[in-house]
Order: C-alpha cells, then structure tokens, then sequence
C-alpha cells in the first residue's frame, strides 16, 4: 500500500507514541511511501495540533513498533521497560528537571556564601544589643531544650524509686528549665525576627537606590519584571538566611551536639550506631534536600511565567477577543501549566522516597534501642532510665541533624539568589550623578548640536544619528520632522542627557552639556514625551509631579487652563482630586495633563514629542492653540516640538527635516515647500489624507 509524496493523510493516534488524540499530520517525505519503507522514514509533522498549541516535532517512525511481528514488538516493549527502570533509579534522567526550560541552579559555592554572609554581616552589624540578645538566648534556650530529656527521665525513675527528695527537685529543675526554655525561645525568635525585618529594608533599599541610579541604558537592557522580581523575591529570599537559616542552624547544631554528648554518657556503642543512621539521614536529605529546592524554584518561575501570560492576556484582553485568539491564549497558558505538572509529579515522588527513608531510618533507631539496649540492659551494662534516655536522645539527634541539613541547603540556595542582589547593588551609579557641573546664572535657551553620531548602547553596529549639526536660536519654535525610525525622538533624548553622544557636541548657551550640572538643566527643561504615561495619583499630584518651586493650587489650574485641560478635569468625579488609572482618561487627556505639567515648571526649554496616534483631531486643535499661547508669551522660551502634524508645524518658525538619521533639510515652511524634496513630498502626502 503505498502513499504518495504529497498525499495528506490522517493517521490512528495510537500509531504517534509522542502525539494527542487526534492528530492530522501533513507527511512530507523524498520518495513515495509505503507501509514497508515507514520502518526508517523520518516523518516531518506539521500542523501538529496538541492541545491548542500548535507544534512541530520531528520523529523517527519504526514499522517495529506497530507494523512488526510479535515477538519484536515485546522486545522492544522489555527494552523500553529496562530503560525506564534505569531512568528512574536515583541519578536517572526521569529525575531530572533541566528538560525543562528555564532552569538555573542557583546554590552558591563555598567562597561565595562566606563573601555573602559577610555582605549580609556588613548591613545588620550596627545592631549589636538585638545580635547579642538574639544569640545569648539562642544558646541558653538550645542548653535548655537538651536538658529537658535527661531530667524528665530522672524525675520520673526517682518517682518510681520512691525518692521524693529527689523527685522534687528534679521536678523543680524541670519548671525551671521549660521557663528558660519558652522565654528564651521566644527572645531569640524576636530578635532574629527584628534583624531580618531590617536586612530586608536595608536591602531593598540599597537594590533600589543602585537600580534607579543607573544609566538609561541599563533599563533598555534589563526587564522591567526582572528588576521588580529581584526587588521583591531575591530580597526576602536572602532575608531567610538570617530569619531562618543561620538562627535554626546554630540552634539545632547546639542541640544535636548536646544530644551526642548525652548519649555518648550513657553508652558508647549505641551513641555509635545512632551517628551512623543520622550520618545516612544526613546525606540522603542533602540530595533530596537539593532536588526539592530545584523544583521548588522552578515551580516559582514558571508560575511567574504563566501569571505573566494571564497578565499580558487580560490586559490585551480587547485585542485577544477582536481576533478571537482566546485557544491560541490559552495555549500558552496550558504549556506553563504543564511544565508545572511536570516539576510538582516529579518532587511528589521524590517527597515519597524520601518519606520512606526518614521514617525507616528513625524507626531502626528504635528498634536498635530495644535490640541492643534491651541486650545491654539484660547484662546489666546499662540502666533502664539509661534506656530511655537513649530513645528520648537519640529523637532529638535524628531531628537536629534533619534541620540542620534542611536549612544549610536552603542556606545556599538563598545565598546563591544573593549573588546577583550584591551584584547590583556594587554597580556605580550613572557617571551623571557622580560628576558636579556647572550652573549657569542665567538660561537663554541656545542649542548647537556639532558633528553629533549617536548609536543606542545596545545595538552598536546600528547608526542612529550621523553628523548632525545645526543650532536652535533662544525662543525659537524648532519643528522637527521626519518619517518613523529617523532619530527625531532620539536627538532630543540626547539634549536632556538621557544618553551621551557617541561623537561631537552638544551645547547649550554655549557650553557642552556634559559639563552643566545635568540636575539643574533637566530642572530648566520641560519634556512631554510621546506616549505620556501618568502616575497612579491624582490629576493634581501628576500635574505638580517634579516641580522644583513649591505651587498653589491656582497655579496648577493656571497650567491646566494653558494646557486645556481644565475642562475636563472639572468634569471628573472629584475634579483634581481624581485618582488617574489607565482607563479614566483618553491619550489626548493624558497628554494635555502631561503639558501641563511641563508648563508649570516654566521652562526655558520645552520639548514636546508629538504623539503620532494619541491625538484626535479636537486635541490636536488643543495642542497647536497652546503652542500659539506659548509662543504669545512675554516669556523667552525655547520650543522644540517633533511634528507629525501640519497644524503644529504651521506654529513653527524653522522646520529640521530628519531622514535616517541625517538632517537634510532645513528652512521655514515655504522655502521647504519651494525645495521640493522630502518635506514638500511629506506635506502632500498629508495634504491628500486630509482631503
Ligand atoms: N532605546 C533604544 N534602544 C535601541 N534602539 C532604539 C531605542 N530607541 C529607539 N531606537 C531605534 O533608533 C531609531 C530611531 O528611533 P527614534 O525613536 O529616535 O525615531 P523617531 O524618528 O522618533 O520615530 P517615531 O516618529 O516613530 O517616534 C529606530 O530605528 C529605533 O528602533
């Protein structure tokens, strides 16, 4: 039975070990196929649809499988069999969580946890009366808790001896330690408490003053969601090393030590054989300590990941519904759910085994008490309160050491999230805040751009601006024009110094930028930038947001009124004590609170990058009547505006035309027209949309 190249055929699921139910596969093979040649075929499956994700999977098709006669097919059923058992055998490869993406270890190396321990020291060492308090009480409250056994065994054999003297001192000696005991515990939860609750405000802090210092490249490079996450998880993580980590270590290394010299008195031998099981729980417990944390980090990033997608699609969720890609939405989402279902099975398992183990290994110390105490206790070797002691001892070590080695994994894995967290906090801040420059007495608003090139940070090999050169006049309205990707909104990015040029000049009232006090400039200079995004505040606060001069509330209406946005802003709720969220107002609205922020400032220098698709027709009539009151204004002001608009340019009275990253037209409206070249081309273009 043959199938021909290009025929379309739909196979049995069964036949796709790896495929869904219902699966349409689209075979694309060199040579005609036939059920006798499938054997080594290597079938290419398109329009794979798993689920609702659409994937593509190549595979090899063996006719052994189903098309060969019994006996190959129950070899190839023991193999697959032997496989499996070796894959599951600790180690194996069903163990391991790297198949999935995503996945880094992040357990520190020696070197670092003592580096970042001593990190960690550095940031709460101030605090010594809560140090001192908080380990004083650790170790009386540790001494205290391994006293406990031996003296509640001894106050119950002297009460079975009848010694009542005794008895009631041992019994006194038991109050007296449960007191230490409860209130030193309490003391050094407090305290340990106390120094975690600073590290953790120190840090974030630090991680947050070292991030918003950055240069603004830093941010093209880095993810939003990233920064945040180190922010928020890395830094509790890290405040674990001294919340729980470091004080639980200590606590029960104090206790399992006491616990071994106890049992050491009582015998040797059986003191032996309790090591050696802890030794064996110990180790056990590293390896499944370690896989638990893999998975337990895994588990936090692709929950992260998939309430990333839940985020995104409810968001987008107007654009998901208008072209109906709520299966493709889910897709993505079930794919995190999978990989979650993967990592929970798997450290399910492994919490089983290692449940299995912990509660052998425990018992077999009982019954190594009954068989070799009960031996001992026989030949006279030991007491029966010995005995019991034993038992009572031998908990408390198995317990400890479980603890111990619990929190020593957890220990290096919360160091080794620390890595990146001091990594950042030790960057320099941007050289613009470390340098002092210079503050003029006065601002005219002269700008000269000399033989400027620029290229963004991250893409190096890509030229955004080349050789420019031209001078703004001070109170001149300066257009800049130019079709999307010319480098308009990059020059002016340049002038506030959000990134340095990587050639020539630029400078304002004759001096370079890069020797003014860059604090003081931006203090000088109004932006609107083109997607104006506002604060989660009120109109009012958004409006007054980085004033440098305190103002009343008339002068925030003065520059709502300048901006026309006072209208609509009288028209809210509560006015201007309106809280704004992203639905409240339209991009035309946010744009004039956005003016009017920037005129309230009263700059020498206002920028003004026009939106290319915020604006409606109303607001852009709003925009062109405040760039003509602006411009009526005693005040001397400088004006650049990148038009996208022929009202706005009209207010101009030079227009800079922009063409990949070259300025190669200048001049005011009418002479550009008579040039006949890109602007006068960008003007028809507009002027036939308009009409
Ligand atoms: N932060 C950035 N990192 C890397 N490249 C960037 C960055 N910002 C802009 N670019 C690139 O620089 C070029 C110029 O962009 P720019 O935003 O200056 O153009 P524009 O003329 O203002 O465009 P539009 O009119 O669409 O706003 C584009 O190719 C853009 O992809």
């Amino acid at each position: 039975m043959a199938i021909s190249q290009s025929q379309l055929c739909s196979l049995h699921p069964d036949h796709f070990p790896l495929s869904k139910p219902r699966v349409t596969c689209k075979i694309k093979t060199p040579y005609p196929l036939s059920f006798k040649n499938l054997h080594s075929a290597k079938l290419r499956c398109y329009s794979l649809k798993a689920g609702n994700s659409e994937s593509y999977r190549q595979f090899s098709y063996s006719d052994n499988e189903e098309f060969g006669n019994a006996n190959s097919g129950f070899q190839n059923l023991f193999i697959k069999w032997v496989s499996f058992v070796h894959s599951i055998v600790p180690g194996g490869s069903w163990w391991s969580l790297y198949e999935r993406q995503g996945f880094h270890n992040d357990a520190a190396k020696p070197r670092t946890v003592l580096l970042s321990l001593h990190r960690i020291w550095a940031l709460v060492a101030d605090e010594r009366l809560i140090i001192f308090i908080a380990f004083g009480s650790l170790v009386i409250a540790a001494i205290s808790d391994i006293s406990i056994p031996s003296i509640l065994a001894a106050s119950i054999f002297s009460a079975q001896s009848g010694d009542a003297v005794l008895f009631s001192r041992k019994a006194q000696f038991l109050v007296l330690l449960c007191f230490t005991s409860g209130v030193f515990s309490g003391l050094r939860s407090g305290c340990f408490g106390i120094l975690n609750a600073r590290l953790v405000k120190r840090l974030r802090e630090n991680l947050y003053t070292a991030v918003l210092l950055q240069d603004i490249s830093y941010f093209d490079r880095e993810k939003v969601g990233d920064l945040t996450s180190r922010l928020a998880a890395d830094c509790q993580r890290l405040s674990n090393v001294i919340g729980n980590d470091i004080h639980l270590i200590l606590r029960n290394a104090v206790q399992g030590t006491g616990a071994v010299i106890h049992l050491l008195t009582l015998s040797w031998p059986l003191a032996l054989s309790a090591l050696v099981i802890c030794s064996i729980l110990s180790a056990i417990f590293l390896v499944y300590g370690q896989y638990q944390r893999k998975a337990a980090k895994l588990t936090q990033d692709f929950t992260a990941y998939a309430n990333e997608v839940g985020q995104e699609t409810f968001s987008l969720i107007r654009t998901v519904r208008a072209y109906g890609t709520e299966g493709k939405e889910f897709g993505r989402y079930k794919r995190w759910m999978e990989n979650l279902a993967f990592i929970n099975f798997r450290e399910s398992v492994a919490y089983g085994f290692w449940n299995l183990n912990f509660n052998t290994l425990f018992r077999s110390t009982q019954i190594f008490a009954v068989l070799l105490g009960g031996m001992s206790v026989l030949s006279c070797c030991v007491t029966v309160e010995q005995l019991t002691q034993y038992v009572l001892y031998c908990e408390w070590l198995i317990y400890a050491a479980w603890r111990v080695t619990n929190n020593l994994s957890s220990l290096l894995q919360s160091v080794g999230a620390s890595e990146v967290v001091f990594q950042l906090m030790d960057s320099l801040p941007s050289d613009q805040f470390l340098s002092k420059g210079v503050k003029l007495q006065r601002l005219t608003g002269r700008i000269q751009f000399v033989n400027v090139s620029f290229h963004y940070p991250t893409r190096t090999k890509m030229p955004v601006l080349e050789d420019l050169s031209f001078s703004i006049e001070a109170n001149e309205v300066i257009a800049i024009v130019g079709l999307s990707g010319s480098g308009k909104s990059t020059l002016l990015n340049l002038l506030l110094r959000l990134y340095e040029t990587s050639n020539g000049q630029i400078y304002v009232d004759g001096f370079p930028i890069k020797e003014l006090d860059i604090g003081w400039l931006r203090q000088n200079i109004g932006y609107v930038t083109q997607e104006p995004h506002l604060f989660r505040m009120d109109i009012k606060s958004n409006i007054e947001y980085g004033c440098p001069r305190d103002v009343e509330q008339e002068d925030i209406e003065r520059a709502a009124k300048q901006a026309y946005a006072h209208d609509f802003i009288s028209l809210l709720p509560n006015g201007y004590e309106t809280l704004v969220d992203d639905n409240l107002l339209s991009g035309g609205q946010k744009q004039r609170i956005a003016i009017a922020r920037a005129i309230l400032r009263d700059p020498v220098i206002l920028i003004l990058d026009e939106a290319t698709s915020a604006l409606d027709s109303q607001s852009e009539h709003y925009i062109k009547e405040v760039l003509y009151a602006l411009k009526r204004e005693s005040k001397a002001r400088t004006i650049i505006i990148i038009a996208h608009r022929l009202s706005t340019i009209e207010v101009a009275d030079r227009i800079i035309v922009m063409d990949k990253g070259r300025l190669v037209e200048m001049g005011d409206h009418q002479g550009l027209l008579l040039k006949d070249g890109i602007y006068a081309r960008l003007n028809k273009v507009q002027r036939d949309v308009l009409t």
